[in-house]
């Protein structure tokens, strides 16, 4: 058996989609099967885990009737992200064919130390200057085109990530290895979907049930999973297509419906859940104010969105289905996190294309903001890009202010959009004097 897939950023989410998809790809697999080398960002436990027990594990879904496990067998190997040669030689391998990455969204962020590293032949820390270092590898190993795909809640996630390694790559100076990049890596886009919370102590208790062995490493995931991928894989792919994933030509209105709709959605409940003094996003769809501005927020993006009104209930209708699931106890923390990355993703393009239409900013955006910037003043707040923000708006002695520069994350147009920032402001005092 061949490993010809690389992953980095081995968490719960690549093992409930990624490695489900090509563990079914696996079951009919012209060839043999795929084996995916898998990297964590940093940490050592996970990977010694898994490498404990044979890379398998237990994929439950988790339906609001019952559970179903899986074993998942298409991880070949599980490494920690700090084995640097182990990176390099996957990646020079002239067999690997596909690099995918779940890494979050604030991991594409290029480090202050990235250019340097790089120039010193030292490994990288953003996502992009680290897979920078596995092309660099690969390129003076022959030069073998790869795909670089991106699996992460971003838009235009390809495009995205193949500017930011050409970018670093540009700034080494190397134009050997810049044009090789250029011609020879593909950066397919994809959209990715399925609700993956982190793994809980009981999840183990209920993987032992299901698969009757000791698992230390199960993920929990809910039954409904969608991956629409670009089609360029110069050196191949597994037979993903046979396993139920959509193969086009543009994801973008994919990507647009689950980001603005599910993501726009889960970011809205997050932080104004939290005010409520709600823990997940089953107990906030049990709270009518939450649902409420959960349906104002659904408004706003149906209104941009490419799709007719009948598929956009069918989306919305399905994620409250979703999202109701009592079963899956999905962190309104963990989603709180990295709000300043996800912001711009979840509600900037809504609001410039509502704009741009001749529309008002939004119902549901106002709010959102609002209770953002209460759980930027709070101490649960988990967002390294947001560092000058939170001192800056703690810096800061009247709301007007403080919305002027929460919007800013949105852009400029957002900043200056007095009617926004009146809007906005109406509601963080609101919700500062407890009204909702
Ligand atoms: N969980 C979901 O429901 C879900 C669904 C769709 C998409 N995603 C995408 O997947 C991402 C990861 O979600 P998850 O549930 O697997 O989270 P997780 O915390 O279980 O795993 C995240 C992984 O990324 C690694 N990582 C974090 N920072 C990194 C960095 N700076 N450089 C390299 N690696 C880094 C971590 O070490 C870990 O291996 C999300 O941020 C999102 O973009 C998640
Ligand atoms: O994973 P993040 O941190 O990008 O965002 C949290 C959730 O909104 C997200 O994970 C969704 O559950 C997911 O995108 C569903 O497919």
């Amino acid at each position: 058996m061949s490993a010809r897939a690389v992953h980095l950023g081995l968490g719960a989410f690549f093992r409930a989609h990624q490695a489900w998809y090509t563990h079914r790809a696996n079951q009919d697999q012209p060839g043999g099967p795929w084996l995916i080398t898998a990297f964590t960002g940093r940490q050592v436990e996970l990977a010694e885990t898994l490498t404990a027990q044979g890379c398998r594990y237990t994929l439950i879904e988790r339906a609001a009737d019952g559970d179903h496990g899986t074993v998942i067998e298409s991880l070949g190997a599980a490494v920690p992200g700090g084995d640097h040669e182990a990176w390099l030689t996957a990646l020079a391998d002239p067999g690997t064919a596909v690099l995918t990455s779940t890494v979050t969204e604030a991991a594409y962020r290029i480090h202050d130390q990235d250019r340097d590293r790089l120039a010193a032949g030292e490994p990288g820390i953003s996502a992009p200057a680290r897979i920078l270092d596995g092309l660099r590898a690969r390129f003076q190993a022959g030069g073998a085109p790869l795909a670089v795909l991106c699996c992460d809640n971003l838009t235009d996630n390809g495009a995205m990530l193949r500017g930011r390694v050409l970018d670093l790559a540009g700034e080494l100076g190397d134009d050997e290895l810049t044009d090789w990049v250029d011609g020879s890596i593909t950066f397919p886009s994809s959209m990715v979907d399925r609700i993956t919370p982190a793994t809980t102590p009981d999840d183990l208790v209920i993987a032992k049930q299901l698969s009757g062995w000791d698992d230390q490493a199960p993920v929990v995931t809910e039954p409904f999973s969608e991956w629409v991928i670009t089609d360029a894989f110069p050196s191949g792919r597994p037979a993903w297509h046979t396993a139920g994933v959509r193969l086009v030509d543009d994801v973008e209105p994919y990507e647009q419906r689950k980001l603005w709709l599910l993501n726009g959605a889960h970011s809205l409940l997050a932080y104004y859940g939290l005010h409520r003094g709600l823990a997940t996003i089953a107990e906030a769809m049990d709270d009518p104010a939450c649902v409420a501005a959960m349906e104002d927020v659904w408004r706003d993006a149906a209104a941009v969105l490419p799709f007719p009104d009948a598929e956009i209930t069918e989306a919305t209708d399905a994620l409250r289905e979703r999202f109701g699931n009592p079963r899956i106890q999905h962190r309104l923390a963990q989603i709180a996190a990295d709000g300043s990355q996800k912001f711009p993703v979840r509600f900037g393009e809504v609001y410039r294309r509502r704009r741009a239409a001749g529309l008002d900013h939004g119902t549901g955006l106002p709010l959102a903001v609002a209770a953002w910037i209460r759980h930027l003043a709070t101490d649960q707040v988990k967002d390294a890009g947001a560092a000058e923000l939170i001192t800056r708006l703690a810096a800061t002695t009247n709301n007007a202010d403080r919305v002027r520069l929460a919007l800013g994350v949105l852009g400029p147009e957002a900043a200056d959009d007095n009617d926004l920032a009146r809007d906005t402001g109406a509601r963080l005092t609101e919700l500062q004097e407890h009204k909702s």
